[in-house]
């Protein structure tokens, strides 16, 4: 079984570590923040890597928000940046959806599940969608709605796709309504299917707990744009064009973000322990993926190199 470095306190290890790569894509949930809560030292390191040159470029499967909604985030906790610079999976499932797909009338509307940020991002490619954070959603069942969703009544018959994210809002009304729309041959996307969502130190419904239902219903998997999916590295690196072999992936979950660097052939990848995942997981048998380097927190990368 491969074997993963640890880094923290090692100040050598780390020069070394830093000196190989030209380009750090860096998660966001669960390595440079929690929910609101900014880790410590994350501003510092991001300034310190910058000012050795190193590009940096954030990547993140959390569709709550679009790329502005995320500028004003990271804005607000004090660390610059720009538009440019972040890359979401709302962003990777609108531009699959406008590019690639290219859903054609009379089914080219998409049913989100999901909040703002996907239908900003839908906005920006000019894909029409319903649902959503449409509050017309957010309510219990009727009467009418158990007739209209069953005879179709109820349904857009412009719909041909159904978009899952994470819905801090899902409810029986929105799966049924989902599930009518597969049955009806709507493609079925998600925009990640992490398990769970680190927020407040604790754990919540992850977006891939949200679409699951919709899963189980129909049996199918839906396709995920967001980490592992290299869809989205292919799309990151179109971008950006760096040079794969000088590209680090830092997380702290397995089966998205270090999956996503090794199965994208990065240079590195390089986990840390403030999140989802840690040392245990890696080092158990059958473990998903095996960072090459580790950390307990992304701050340990500038202290000791300094
Ligand atoms: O459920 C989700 O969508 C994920 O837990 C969450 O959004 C992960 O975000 P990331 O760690 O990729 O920034
Ligand atoms: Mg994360």
């Amino acid at each position: 079984m491969a074997s993963s470095k640890y880094l923290t306190g090692d100040s050598s290890a780390i020069q070394e570590f830093i000196d190989r790569f030209d380009v750090f894509l860096f998660d966001c949930d669960g390595v440079l923040w929690s929910g609101d809560h900014l880790f410590e030292g994350v501003v510092e390191t991001l300034e310190f890597l910058r000012s050795k040159g190193k590009k940096t470029i954030f990547v993140t499967n959390n569709s709550t928000k679009s790329r502005p909604q995320y500028l004003a985030k990271f804005t607000s906790l004090g660390i610059p940046t720009s538009t440019e610079e972040i890359f979401g999976s709302a962003y990777s499932a609108a531009i699959y959806i406008s590019r690639i797909l290219k859903l054609s009338p009379p089914k080219n509307k998409v049913y989100v599940i999901g909040e703002a940020g996907i239908e900003q991002e839908l906005r920006t490619e000019n894909v029409p969608f319903i649902g959503g954070t449409d509050p017309s959603f957010r309510r219990d069942m009727t009467p009418e709605d158990w007739k209209g969703i069953a005879d179709g009544s109820l349904l857009d018959p412009e719909v041909g796709c159904v978009l899952a994210g994470l819905d801090f809002h899902i409810n029986y009304l929105k799966l049924s309504h989902g599930f009518q729309y597969l049955q009806r041959g709507a493609v079925f996307l998600a925009t990640n299917t992490d398990a769970t969502f680190p927020m407040n130190h604790s754990f919540f419904p992850g977006a891939g707990s949200v679409s699951l239902p919709l899963a189980n219903m129909t049996g199918q998997k839906p396709i995920a744009l967001g980490k592992p999916s290299q869809a989205m590295m292919d799309a990151i690196e179109g971008k950006f064009q760096f040079d794969r072999a000088r590209t680090c992936m830092v997380g702290d979950r397995l089966d998205t973000d270090i999956k996503f660097g090794i199965e994208g052939r990065l240079g590195g990848t390089l986990a840390v322990q403030t999140g989802v995942n840690k040392k245990a997981d890696w080092e158990a048998e059958g473990a998903v993926a095996v960072p090459a380097f580790y950390v307990d927190k992304l701050s340990d990368l500038r202290l000791v190199a300094e």
